[in-house]
């Protein structure tokens, strides 16, 4: 569904990623990991066109849109079609003027939705992600954290898109609201066969969620494979220093249960 190879990115002169390659599938979910400044976030911005990137090639094929295919130099800045972005800082995120439902609503600004579409799309949303209509008007300053996340995933839902890209979308919440956001998550892949790029410091959460884990390390990639396999066996003796890390400060089960849901993750 999207396969990237070769990308590539450098900056006044300096290489933030190299030669890094990879693919998911419908449905599935793809963990990106790796030590701070590795290039995780960097990856994201280049895949979204808000980093000039060289691609070998990158091929995007979602149900609903036309596709996108490339290579060479990218920079388109309104991200791939048929893909939706939610970030690490709901409330920076979300425009402080606007009530939520406005910031949810103007995702779907260009399908030219009559006023009554608009509100049931918007109305939808927030009870795909289980907020109340009533939280449409407040600002971001007028929810909790975890209910501004929420809004994030409806501004992004709403569009149903077949690809989101999350970056640390639990970092910013406690845990038990970081727990309930992911349930709602998994929730909405399931239903909707959404495919989920994630950045995660936590391998914990890529033991429960993800179908296959990129990790990276001075913006080059040292493990590519399925999760089961990479927490069973993983590439490289700095990925086991990490699995080994995880579980010395208890976020990681000795043993990785097998991933609930659609299966097997299926190779590309
Ligand atoms: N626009 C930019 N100009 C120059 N250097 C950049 C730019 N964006 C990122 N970098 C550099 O690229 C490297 C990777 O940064 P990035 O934010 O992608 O790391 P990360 O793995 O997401 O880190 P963290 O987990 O701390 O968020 C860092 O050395 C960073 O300083």
């Amino acid at each position: 569904m999207l396969r990237v190879e070769n990308l590539g990115v450098r900056i006044h002169g300096e290489t933030i990623l190299d030669a890094i390659s990879f693919c998911v599938q419908q449905g599935q979910t793809l963990c990106i990991a790796g030590e701070s400044g590795s290039g995780k976030s960097s990856l994201l911005r280049a895949l979204n066109g808000l980093l000039p990137a060289e691609f070998g090639s990158l091929a995007f094929h979602p149900k609903s849109s036309e596709p996108t295919e490339l290579e060479g130099r990218w920079r388109g800045v309104r991200g791939l079609p048929g893909s939706r972005w939610v970030m690490q800082d709901p409330i920076a995120a979300l425009n402080p003027k606007l009530p939520l439902g406005v910031s949810i609503g103007e995702s779907v600004f260009s399908k030219n939705l009559s006023a009554t579409e608009l509100n049931d799309a918007v109305s939808d949303a927030l009870s795909e992600v289980e907020l109340l209509p009533e939280l449409a008007v407040r600002r971001p300053s007028e929810v909790s954290m975890g209910q501004a996340q929420r809004a994030c995933l409806a501004r992004a839902l709403v569009a149903r898109p077949d690809l989101i890209f999350f970056d640390e979308p639990l970092s910013a919440l406690d845990a038990i609201v970081q727990k309930q956001v992911a349930a709602t998550m998994r929730r909405i892949q399931m239903r909707y066969g959404t495919t989920f790029i994630i950045v995660t410091h936590d391998l914990g959460f890529a033991a429960t969620y993800a179908d296959h884990v990129l990790v990276l390390r001075n913006g080059k990639i040292e493990a590519n494979q399925s999760a089961g396999n990479f927490f069973r066996s993983p590439e490289s003796r700095y990925c086991e220093e990490l699995i080994l890390a995880a579980r010395e400060l208890g976020g990681l089960p000795e043993v990785v249960p097998a991933k609930q849901g659609p299966g097997e993750a299926r190779s590309c």
